[in-house]
């Protein structure tokens, strides 16, 4: 194994999150030795989790406005996700069920963990952690959509696992925690 050690750490953005340039060495097993410098993007880790009724055969999913999409070509940035958010103190279990009564209004309580993952692991240091869980009418306490002094706006979507599967294909499903999700389920016959 490559011995990486930290020479120095420039911040070069902290506002929102925070951007950072690090210079580390690296050894190699066969002795040599270079310096390189990357960026690392870190705005936190977070959950995700797709709501599935395997009766109705449906799925809850989410849609908003999403700035870094609207720059790189979406037109009208929003897009249809897996309801997710930021991990803050809390774990990533009861993050994700304060998220999903938040941005869905469904509370939920038992969540199943099924994998994490780095989702851009060249430039964002962020971990995901994905769930799935079970919903149905009896656990909707409130309209959802997040957070309004965050203004975060977020449409709440009830489709059919068919119709969400038919639209990884047409594109209008491109986010990639939500393809993971999608297709775990299928493949887990959740649905
Ligand atoms: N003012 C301000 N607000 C921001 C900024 N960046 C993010 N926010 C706000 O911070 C809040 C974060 O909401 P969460 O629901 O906790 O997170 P998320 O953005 O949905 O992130 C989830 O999905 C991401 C995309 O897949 C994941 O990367 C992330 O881990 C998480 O699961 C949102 O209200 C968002 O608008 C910023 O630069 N400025
Ligand atoms: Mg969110």
């Amino acid at each position: 194994m490559n011995q990486i050690e930290i020479l120095s750490t420039d911040i070069l953005s902290d506002n929102w999150y925070t951007l950072k340039k690090v210079t580390y060495q690296v050894k190699e097993n066969n002795g040599n030795t270079s310096v390189q410098s990357r960026e690392a993007y870190d705005r936190g880790n977070g959950a995700t989790i797709l709501l599935y009724n395997k009766a109705q055969q449906s799925v809850i999913l989410t849609r908003q406005f999403r700035l870094p999409t609207y720059i790189n070509g979406n037109p009208d940035g929003m897009l249809i996700e897996c309801c997710a958010g930021l991990l803050d103190k809390d774990n990533p279990e009861d993050c994700i069920r304060k998220e999903t009564e938040e941005e869905t209004g469904y509370k939920i309580t038992d969540v199943k963990k099924v994998f994490e993952a780095y989702m851009s692991p060249g430039s964002v240091t962020e971990i995901l952690y994905f769930f799935v869980a079970e919903y149905n009418k009896a656990m909707k306490v409130s309209d959802g959509g997040g957070l309004a002094h965050e203004n975060e706006n977020i449409e709440v979507l009830e489709l059919p696992f068919s119709q969400a599967l038919q639209m990884m294909q047409t594109g209008e499903i491109k986010d990639g925690k939500t393809i993971m999700l999608l297709q775990y389920a299928q493949l887990a016959s959740l649905v």
